[in-house]
This record gives C-alpha cells, sequence and structure tokens, in this order.
C-alpha cells in the first residue's frame, strides 16, 4: 500500500501552547479523507506542515517519503487551496493561468480554462473583484491544473451556496476520480464529506481523535439505546463508550463495537460517519477548561 502522508508524533508550537500535538497518521494513496475537527483544533497546522509551510517542533511529517519542509521538489506533486484562498487579486484569472503554465512544470491550461468557463467567471475580471466563492473556484481550478498527486484543501467550501457547493465537490471527485489524486479536505460540512470521502480524520485540542478508512470505522461503531440502569454495568460486545447521552429513563450511547454479539438489552443500530464525527467531537473536558479560563461557571 503506498502511504502519501505519513505524521509520526508531529507537534507544532505558537509560543508554550500547541497547535498540534503527538500527531500519528497514515494516509493512504487514492483516498479522499476528510480533516475534521472544531475551530482551533489543529487542522491548518497539519495542512500547512504537510505542505511544507512550517517545520514541526516534534516528530516529524513525510509526503511521498520525504520532507516537506523547504523542498521545492516535492511541491511540484502537492496541490494547496489554504482557507482565504489567497491568490493575487490584481490579476486576473486568464493571467493566473498564464503564470501558472509559467511556474509549473506539469501544467493544463485546457483544463483550467473550461473549468471556469463552464462556471461563468469573466476571465478579464481581477480576482479581488470576483465574489468570496469565484475565488475559491479560481484557486482550486488552479491547483488541479497542476495535475498534482495530493491535493490538500483547507476548506475549500466555506463560502460557496449550497449549489456550488455540490458543483465544486462533484467536478473535485470527477477531476480526482480520473487523475487517481490523493486529497485531504478540511470541512465543517459534514454532509458535504458523507458524501464524497472514503478516509477520516478527526482532530480536537490539536491531537487526532480518530483516523481510518470510513468504511472500517462505520462497521467498528454502533449506536445503542436502551434503559438507563442498563448503561451502569459493562455491556458486551463493547470495547469502550465514545459518548453517552441520558434522560430519566433512557441511554443512548455511540460505542466501539469489539466484534462479539452486543447485549441483546439493548437496541442497535448503525452510525452515520455525521453520528461518529460528531460523538468523538464533544469534549467536555476542553468545555470545563474554557468555562475556567474564563472564570464562569460551566
Ligand atoms: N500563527 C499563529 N500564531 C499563534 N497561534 C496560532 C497561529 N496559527 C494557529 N494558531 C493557534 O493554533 C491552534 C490551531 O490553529 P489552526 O488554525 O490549525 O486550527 P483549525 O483547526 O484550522 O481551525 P479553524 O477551523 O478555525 O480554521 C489554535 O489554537 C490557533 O489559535
Amino acid at each position: 500500500m503506498e502511504l502519501v502522508l505519513e505524521a509520526d508524533g508531529l507537534g507544532r508550537r505558537y509560543g508554550g501552547t500547541w497547535a498540534l500535538r503527538e500527531c500519528s497518521l497514515r494516509l493512504p494513496a487514492g483516498r479522499v479523507a476528510a480533516l475534521v475537527g472544531p475551530n482551533g483544533a489543529g487542522k491548518s497546522t497539519l495542512l500547512h506542515l504537510a505542505v511544507g509551510l512550517s517545520r514541526p517542533d516534534a516528530g516529524e511529517v513525510r509526503v511521498f517519503g520525504h520532507v516537506p519542509y523547504g523542498n521545492t521538489e516535492l511541491l511540484a506533486e502537492i496541490g494547496f487551496v489554504a482557507q482565504d484562498t489567497p491568490i493575487y487579486r490584481d490579476l486576473t484569472p486568464e493571467e493566473l493561468v498564464i503564470m501558472g503554465g509559467k511556474l509549473n512544470r506539469r501544467w493544463d491550461a485546457t483544463l483550467v480554462r473550461t473549468r471556469l468557463a463552464q462556471l461563468g467567471i469573466p476571465p478579464g475580471r481581477p480576482v479581488g473583484k470576483l465574489s468570496g466563492g469565484q475565488r475559491a473556484q479560481v484557486a482550486l481550478a488552479l491547483a488541479l491544473a497542476k495535475r498534482p498527486r495530493l491535493l490538500l484543501l483547507d476548506e475549500p467550501v466555506a463560502s460557496l451556496d449550497p449549489l456550488a457547493r455540490r458543483e465544486f465537490m462533484q467536478s473535485l471527485m470527477g477531476s480526482v476520480a480520473e487523475s487517481g489524486t490523493t486529497v485531504l479536505l478540511s470541512s465543517h460540512i459534514l454532509g458535504d464529506l458523507e458524501r464524497v470521502c472514503d478516509y477520516l480524520i478527526v482532530l480536537h485540542s490539536a491531537e487526532v481523535k480518530l483516523a481510518g478508512p470510513v468504511e472500517e470505522l462505520l462497521e467498528g461503531h454502533r449506536q445503542l439505546s436502551g434503559p438507563r440502569a442498563a448503561g451502569a454495568r459493562p455491556i458486551a460486545g463493547v470495547a469502550a463508550v465514545v459518548r453517552a447521552s441520558h434522560t430519566d429513563r433512557q441511554s443512548t450511547l455511540l460505542v466501539r463495537a469489539d466484534g462479539d454479539p452486543i447485549d441483546p438489552e439493548w437496541t442497535v443500530r448503525d452510525v452515520t460517519l455525521e453520528d461518529l464525527i460528531l460523538a468523538y467531537l464533544t469534549d467536555d473536558t476542553v468545555t470545563r477548561a474554557s468555562h475556567e479560563a474564563w472564570g464562569v461557571p460551566a
């Protein structure tokens, strides 16, 4: 199995605070991976380390087996669209296509022109005068024109309307299916991820909480509901309770299954990707610490 991205004990610190800590990951080739986590979880930090824009303070990251920091050779293989799509605002899309051709070894100008024409983006208007969503589309088209082997996208659909979002995701999927590009994209829009991603990485408070192929993760978790008292005892078939919520009479648990049959006292159902992400994103210890820092009761 070819690995595109490998991180081992990877960490990045700003001042005394870890933005990413003890991050260990393996992203196999050909995957479309979702990078999910609340604001400030460390997603952009991980993407910046992977593209070589910043240097680790601990551990290491490798892309196609090489250290990305300061590695201009490797940059030719990576397409990156940063969160705020910072493309030159005074240049027009057509000028950016020409510039891209001069700066990149592999450059598919026809691809980018066709894409932008389909999207109705005017070739001659300065990028700074396009809408935020149109700018995001231009940035993605330019990243795809590089024909990268790894495409890193930091919240690419945040500024798009629902229709444009769907179109963006569909065309992204179309392009990567054709080229076999591996994609790592961060997003808060869980519905979109469910449709397109086959690999999931959940970050919370600078740490990886969950990572793996979506199919395996869904297979390894179940949602249980049953009488509240039953939740107090160990449950057959359950390796760990990830998240529990209770009413006076009823308990609902999202659990990691251990492969054995689950105690028939519980009603068992499959989980969706959204159930899984939300369960791993809820972290009461963080909420408590934040309340303490603000001096307000939790
Ligand atoms: N240049 C910086 N200087 C200081 N702290 C930073 C810097 N960049 C990020 N951080 C801090 O590092 C942590 C992780 O930030 P990061 O941008 O990676 O999060 P994120 O998961 O991408 O968040 P969001 O979903 O809001 O984009 C945050 O606590 C943030 O405040």
